[in-house]
């Protein structure tokens, strides 16, 4: 079955029924070193997983490694180009839940993505990015304890499938002279636009079902929450791209309403529902007034508009969803991409769940874990229906590699998620405690050891930090 590598001999697989993984005690898990700094992070990761399972539950679990390759491990021993043998995807089809280090990826040419080809050959269509504080980590923002969110990120499509002509490629001159001479002219809002015919071209595929299907994950993880936190915001630039991110927003929306309406309040139709417990005699149009900013300067057309979703929501979910019953729903609003950004930082407290699709929640994901402390600090799992990968949102950090000096704990907290993924919550939450007590310790990496007040010298290595963290286990 296999070519090149042998499962262990002892271990069993986990399985999936309706989504969830059946996991045995002694799970077989598949694991990719990965390139740069996966030879330093990766061996002190699965030393503080070990550490934290034996711990946990003494002889009773234990995690069976399975040592598959991707990368430039796969080249060496598979042969040139051989990024991503077929073992390796064998391996994680089989046993289900895997853990990797970072995969390079060429800028400009060369291989398109390993990270992004395993998300989309596997369907791990959410991309899980928690990102919250750590007492005693050291950041750049006032107040980091303020944020605690989640990146639900869409990681099938958008821009990340990858379809793209190099300019003067003859594809690419082929499209562009169509588009410019049929497509364009033919849909009147575009007007005399012309694509530049020294243009690169790439396609921004964003479908109802995959923006549906992860916005579904993000709020069936909100309706655990409690409150505030149990609130959903569909992040979008649907301004400028109304079919694609516009449709994003809409179509996150539509599912909230339809498929969850008891358990789900959008924005506005709390605010209307709050305007008329506020106010029993409201009119329908002060209510619609309140609603929306510059009511009285809309054409009639827009006016009654905005009138009818008034007096659609009070007709529809005033029974269920009033005299404040709105409170305990789930709240799903909606953001522009930019704007976020600096509600991250502005009001980072009043945000929890952010569904974004694949662009915008790779930007977001870097930017939420740099206030709380940094790439070093920023897990994930790529979710899908019959198979998981964790891995951490930083890359390879290559300039760091083979140093023993790196921060393993974004790749050691993916761990984290995946034995939370497994119900090995004990083990989980050893793991947390010990890199808490780590951080308040002062006994960090480089990246948080500088930006300590004051900077902690010499920081500890990649490797003692995970020994730190195992020490911590019994504080
Ligand atoms: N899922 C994946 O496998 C991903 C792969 N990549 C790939 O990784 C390669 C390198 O990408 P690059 O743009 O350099 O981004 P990286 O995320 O690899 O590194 C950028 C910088 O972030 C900081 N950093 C990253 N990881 C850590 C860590 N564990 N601890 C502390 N600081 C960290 C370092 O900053 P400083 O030096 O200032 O301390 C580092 O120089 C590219 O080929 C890219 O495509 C990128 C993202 C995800
Ligand atoms: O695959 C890559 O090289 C980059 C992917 C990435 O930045 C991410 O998924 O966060
Ligand atoms: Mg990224």
């Amino acid at each position: 079955m296999y070519e090149k590598i042998t499962p262990p001999t002892t271990g069993s697989k986990i399985t999936f029924a309706d989504g969830k993984p059946i996991v045995p005690d002694d799970p077989i898990v598949p694991f990719i070193r990965g390139d740069g700094t996966g030879v330093d992070i990766w061996p002190a990761t699965e030393r503080v997983i070990d550490a934290a399972v034996a711990t946990a539950y003494g002889d009773r679990r234990k995690i069976h490694w399975f040592k598959v390759y991707a990368g430039d491990e796969a080249c060496e021993l598979y042969g040139t180009y051989q990024y991503l043998p077929e073992d390796t995807l064998t391996a994680i089809k089989e046993y289900g839940v895997a853990i990797k280090g970072p995969l390079t990826t060429p800028i400009g040419g060369g291989i398109r993505s390993l990270n992004v080809a395993l998300r989309q050959i596997f369907d791990l269509y959410a991309c899980v990015r928690p990102c919250r504080y750590y007492a005693g980590t050291p950041s750049p923002h006032k107040s980091p304890d303020k944020l605690d969110v989640i990146v639900y990120r869409e990681n099938t499509e958008d821009i990340y499938l990858g379809i793209e002509w190099k300019e003067g490629s003859p594809i690419a001159e082929k499209l562009i002279h169509y588009l410019n001479a049929e497509l364009i002219p033919a849909t009147p809002e575009h007007g005399k636009k012309q694509i530049p015919l020294d243009s690169g071209i790439g396609i921004k595929p964003i479908s109802k079902k995959g923006s549906q299907r992860l916005v579904r994950r993000a709020i069936e993880h909100a309706i655990r929450l409690p409150k505030p936190k149990n609130q959903v915001t569909l992040v979008h630039k649907g301004n400028i791209m109304k079919y694609t991110e516009g449709a994003f927003r809409d179509w996150g929306y539509e599912l909230a309403t339809a498929e969850f309406r008891a358990d789900c309040v959008t924005e506005r139709e709390s605010w209307i529902l709050g305007n008329k417990e506020k106010n029993p005699d409201l009119s329908v149009e002060d209510n619609a007034r309140m609603v929306e900013p510059g009511y009285d300067a809309l054409t009639d057309e827009k006016k009654a508009k905005v009138c009818q979703e008034v007096e659609s929501v009070l007709t529809s979910i005033w029974e269920t969803h009033g005299n404040g019953k709105w409170k305990d729903k789930v709240m799903v609003n909606d953001r522009i991409a930019d704007s976020i950004f600096q509600q991250i930082q502005t009001r980072p407290d009043e945000y929890s769940i952010l569904a974004t699709m694949n662009l915008n929640g790779d930007y977001l994901s870097d930017a939420a874990a740099a206030i709380v402390g940094g790439l070093g600090m920023g897990p994930g799992a790529n979710i899908g229906d019959t198979c998981a990968i964790f891995e951490a949102t930083h890359g390879t950090a290559p300039k760091h590699a083979g140093l023993d000096r790196i921060n393993p704990g974004s790749v050691i907290l993916s761990g984290v998620m995946m034995l939370e993924y497994m119900g090995w919550q004990e083990a989980a939450d050893l793991i947390k405690k010990g890199l808490a007590a780590a951080i308040v310790h002062r006994e960090v990496t480089y990246d948080l050891a500088r930006l300590m007040e004051p900077p902690v010298d010499p920081p500890l290595k990649c490797s003692e930090f995970a020994s730190a963290i195992i020490r911590h286990f019994d504080d």
